[in-house]
């Protein structure tokens, strides 16, 4: 594959190295990353429209700060590639995302040029607010600067560290990289606000600035240039929401003139003495046509062919679960004018999309806000609607407390449609759904579910459409489907209540989840070994079906539960009803197979279940060591 021509960014191994470089060449160094960063991501997939975006601001960044003493802290840490690129990990930025290579966001253990990582969002102004204290505080830590997007600015998180910076008055520099998109189109207030901000005021009016800050201030009547003239002179006017939080607010500035953006960021930095926001302006996907004309700007490509822009996707073998949640939803909301579908932010990666398309006025989509998403869809439940709130495990986390306190409690029918359960792949650890069974099953009211399978999906969509007693979970990983049958419509399952999958005598193995086809496979290779095994879906890790369990308990010798989800989760509610009931006096051997108590780095999903210990396999292995039984796995091993 042919590499860019890149004469200035090979002369870059460090940060250090920008302070030799006049201004043009900053420019140069600039259109030297862009192009690499296309060229990287072009081999590795990743997310390339944020990370294009932010190539003048990084390059700025480096140049007038000094990190790793400045604490650059990017939000999300998606738009990272031209960072990392400048910050000695250029050699590996073509493993991005793949199996040991370079995680795909800003990552503590990675380089001491990520601070602070991340990958959920809002987070960043919060940890750089921290920074800035422990700097005062005598810690040996320079300047705090917190990059965040006007996606993620939207968040509750984000506001709360404003109201605390603005309090505090400490030195604090937030960049607000506002390109006018989150994943898709930005929604709500706080998005027209910003947009409100520059609308009136064209950015090329501070391409003087470029020239020099305070001299070629544009005239009074403009509110950029005015509150940047606040900032040298320190006259407080009022006037945007950030300024009447604390802050000192700049802008808007052109986030691709590196003129502009060099000058801001010096005076900035000599100048100011507490909190100040840069309203930088800018465009996802920027200087690559393919990322900046399409609909979502290439926020998260596969591997694609760098003149065309045509992405390589495989070729699916099935529909994905989130196609089918999203299909499933929007059949049962034609047939039930209650259904209302919420999500944070993510349409289409939650397949919400779908029932956009189809009844618009039924979709809420709350923007970054998982709390909020949690307790809108409470107060919505209580007037009898029926929300499903469609989030992913991993951001499901942040509306914790609304779960428990607002739906849990109240025993309010909120519907958790919680997708990209178990191991994600490429984004790694941050992304993995693997908490939520452990921290929905615990809740009194709620009642979890696993789909096994597509046309299982189907079902758990319909009964949770037609479930009204309470608050009602079901999960389903990331990526396609196992390509079973489906039904034209999911049929109600009966509340608590598991299936077995195929009789045997030896051994249980009791599934809960997409884990179902791996033990189908184990029970192959035991049959192998001459070990018979019985395969249950267990559907319900709340209610447990404690009727199988005992059946499944009292006719084998050994029982093996399997989920995509961390420790404490279902296993841990079998074991509480077997010892209960008193199966380990009887001797029943007993094995639980969880994810490990570790976080999984990224790779794919299929190298991570390795990494975990879950394949089937390692299924078989456990179930034949649990049966006291000693064999070989020819077929696997
Ligand atoms: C808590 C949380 N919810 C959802 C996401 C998924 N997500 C990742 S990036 C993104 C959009 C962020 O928009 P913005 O901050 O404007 O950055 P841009 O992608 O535009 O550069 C979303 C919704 C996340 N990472 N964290
Ligand atoms: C950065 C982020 O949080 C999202 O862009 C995420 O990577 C999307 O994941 P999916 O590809 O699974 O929708
Ligand atoms: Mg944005």
């Amino acid at each position: 594959m042919t590499r860019p021509h890149t004469p200035i960014l090979d002369r870059v191994d460090q940060p250090a190295d920008l302070k030799c470089l006049s201004d043009a060449e900053l420019s140069q160094l600039a259109d030297d990353v862009r192009a690499e960063v296309i060229s990287a991501v072009s081999e590795t997939g990743g997310h390339l429209g944020s990370s294009l975006g932010v190539v003048e601001l990084t390059v700025a960044l480096h140049a007038v700060f000094n990190a790793p003493i400045d604490k650059l802290v990017w939000d999300v840490g998606h738009q990272c590639y031209p960072h990392k690129i400048l910050t000695g990990r250029r050699d590996r930025i073509r493993t991005l995302r793949q199996e040991n290579g370079l995680s795909g966001f800003t990552k503590r253990s990675e380089s001491n040029y990520d601070p602070f990582g991340a990958a959920h969002s809002s987070t960043s102004i919060s940890a750089a607010l921290g920074f800035a204290v422990g700097r005062d505080m005598g810690q040996p830590t320079g300047d705090a600067i917190a990059v965040i997007g006007d996606g993620s600015i939207s968040a509750g998180m984000a506001y709360e560290a404003l109201n605390n910076a603005g309090a505090e008055g400490r030195r604090l520099f937030v960049i607000l990289n506002d390109n006018e998109m989150s994943i898709a189109p930005p929604v709500g207030a706080m998005s027209s606000y910003l947009s409100g901000l520059y609308a009136n005021t064209p950015l090329g009016l501070f391409k003087d600035m470029a020239e020099g800050f305070e001299a070629t201030l544009p005239g009074p009547l403009r509110d950029g240039a005015k509150r940047a003239r606040q900032l040298v002179t320190a006259v407080p006017s009022g006037g945007t929401l950030f300024e009447e939080l604390g802050f000192s607010y700049i802008g808007p500035i052109d986030g691709h003139d590196m003129g502009q953006l060099l000058s801001v960021l010096r005076a900035a930095k000599t100048r100011s003495t507490g909190p100040v926001l840069i309203h930088c302006c800018t465009t996802k996907g920027k200087g690559y046509k393919p990322a900046e004309n399409s609909a979502d700007k290439y926020h998260g490509v596969a591997k694609f062919d760098v003149v065309s822009g045509t992405q390589h996707k495989a070729k699916p073998n099935a529909p994905s679960y989130t196609s089918v949640f999203g299909n499933a939803l929007t059949f049962e909301a034609q047939h039930d004018n209650k259904i209302v579908g919420v999500t944070a932010a993510m349409p289409s990666g939650t397949g919400i999309n779908i029932l956009a398309d189809a009844l618009p006025k039924r979709v809420f989509d709350v923007g970054i806000a998982e709390q909020h998403a949690v307790t809108f869809a409470a107060g919505m439940a209580a007037t009898g609607l029926k929300p499903f709130c469609a989030i992913y495990s991993t951001f499901l986390q942040r509306g914790y407390d609304q779960i428990v306190h607002d739906v849990a409690l109240q025993n309010l029918p909120v519907r958790f449609a919680i997708d990209r359960a178990g191991l994600v792949g490429a984004d790694g650890a941050t992304h993995a759904g693997s908490f939520d069974i452990a921290y929905m099953a615990n809740l009194p009211n709620m009642t979890v579910m696993a789909a096994s399978d597509e046309a299982e999906l189907m079902h758990m969509v319909r009964t949770a459409a037609e479930y009204d007693d309470g608050p009602i979970a079901f999960r389903f990983p990331r990526g396609e489907g196992r390509g079973v049958d489906m039904p034209e419509r999911g049929h109600v399952i009966e509340i608590g209540k598991g299936r077995i999958v195929r009789e045997g005598h030896d051994v249980a193995i009791l599934s809960f989840g997409a884990h179902l086809g791996e033990c189908l496979i184990a029970a192959e290779e035991l049959e192998a070994n001459g070990v018979s095994t019985t395969v249950a879906d267990a559907r319900f890790a709340k209610p447990l079906d404690r009727g199988l369990i005992h059946q499944l308990a009292r006719h084998h010798k050994a029982l093996i539960t399997v989920e995509q989800g961390a420790k404490g989760g279902f296993g841990a509610m079998v074991l509480h009803d077997l010892a209960n009931q008193g199966a380990f006096d009887r001797g029943l051997s007993v094995r639980t197979m969880t994810l490990p108590d570790r976080f999984i780095d990224h790779a794919s999903p299929a190298a991570m279940y390795v990494d975990a210990g879950l394949t089937a396999v390692d299924i078989a292995a456990t179930a034949m060591q649990a049966a006291g039984v000693i064999g070989k796995l020819p077929h696997l091993g």
